[in-house]
């Protein structure tokens, strides 16, 4: 009895991989849209190796539109799927200082690069709230020019200090997670990934496309 039990379930497993990687070759790849190698290397690494598409990158310089957070992704998106023609996911992200009424958000990219992150911490300056949000929205579409465009969102509480840690990646030497005495840049990659606003909202993307949103 038993040995029929194992023999069915061999069976079944290897009719769900048969599914799985069927499934995978009629389906057009999505596209990740970015210019930031940093992103796309998070990205990957959190998805990992069991999300059930194909998922390739392509590297095009995305204007950098303005407004809330998440109509900035929609139109993001809706530009990448236009260039594309076919399915494609882009991320933004904002980091929101509360002292400043979220500013600088939607727009820390071009802060960052005149200040850098020690310069971010100055902004904060004669403020005695540092506290701050790191926002990450992720938005897919399957790219038909009427299609919806699906937003995953992840934000992660911390505050701002003055810069600790290696200098790869943006502002990430200056933001410490609540509950953490490291900052982003000083903690390990499976730490930052497992507890950051790309790790929250690439967890939500993957239970959409797993089915069990
Ligand atoms: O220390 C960091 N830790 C992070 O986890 C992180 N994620 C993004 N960033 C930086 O914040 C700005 C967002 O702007 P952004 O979303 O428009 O990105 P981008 O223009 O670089 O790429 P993309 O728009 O082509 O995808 C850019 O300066 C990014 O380098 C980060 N910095
Ligand atoms: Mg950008």
């Amino acid at each position: 009895m038993q040995a029929i039990h194992r023999l069915l379930l061999r069976r079944l497993s290897h009719i769900q991989r048969n599914m799985m990687s069927g499934d995978r070759k009629n389906k057009k790849p999505i596209v990740m849209v970015t210019g930031n190698k940093n992103k796309l290397e998070e990205f990957k690494q959190i998805l990992g190796a069991d999300f059930p598409h194909e998922v390739t990158s392509q590297d095009i310089d995305l204007p950098e539109y303005q407004g809330e957070p998440e109509q900035i992704a929609i139109d993001k998106c809706k530009l990448a799927a236009e260039k594309i023609q076919g399915p494609v996911i882009i991320e933004d992200t904002s980091l929101c200082f509360n002292a400043l009424g979220g500013l600088p958000g939607p727009y820390i990219k071009w802060f960052l690069k005149e200040l850098g992150p020690a310069g971010l911490f100055r902004l904060l300056h004669g403020f005695e709230d540092k506290t701050a949000n790191a926002l990450c929205i992720f938005a897919y579409s399957a790219g038909e020019p009427n299609s919806k465009v699906e937003l995953f969102v992840g934000r992660t509480p911390g505050k701002v200090v003055s810069p600790r840690g290696p200098q790869n990646f943006g502002w990430d030497p200056c933001f410490q997670p609540d509950g953490f005495d490291q900052t982003y840049a000083e903690m390990s990659k499976e730490t930052k990934n497992r507890i950051s606003h790309r790790g929250k909202a690439v967890e939500a993307l993957k239970k959409y496309f797993m089915g069990t949103k």
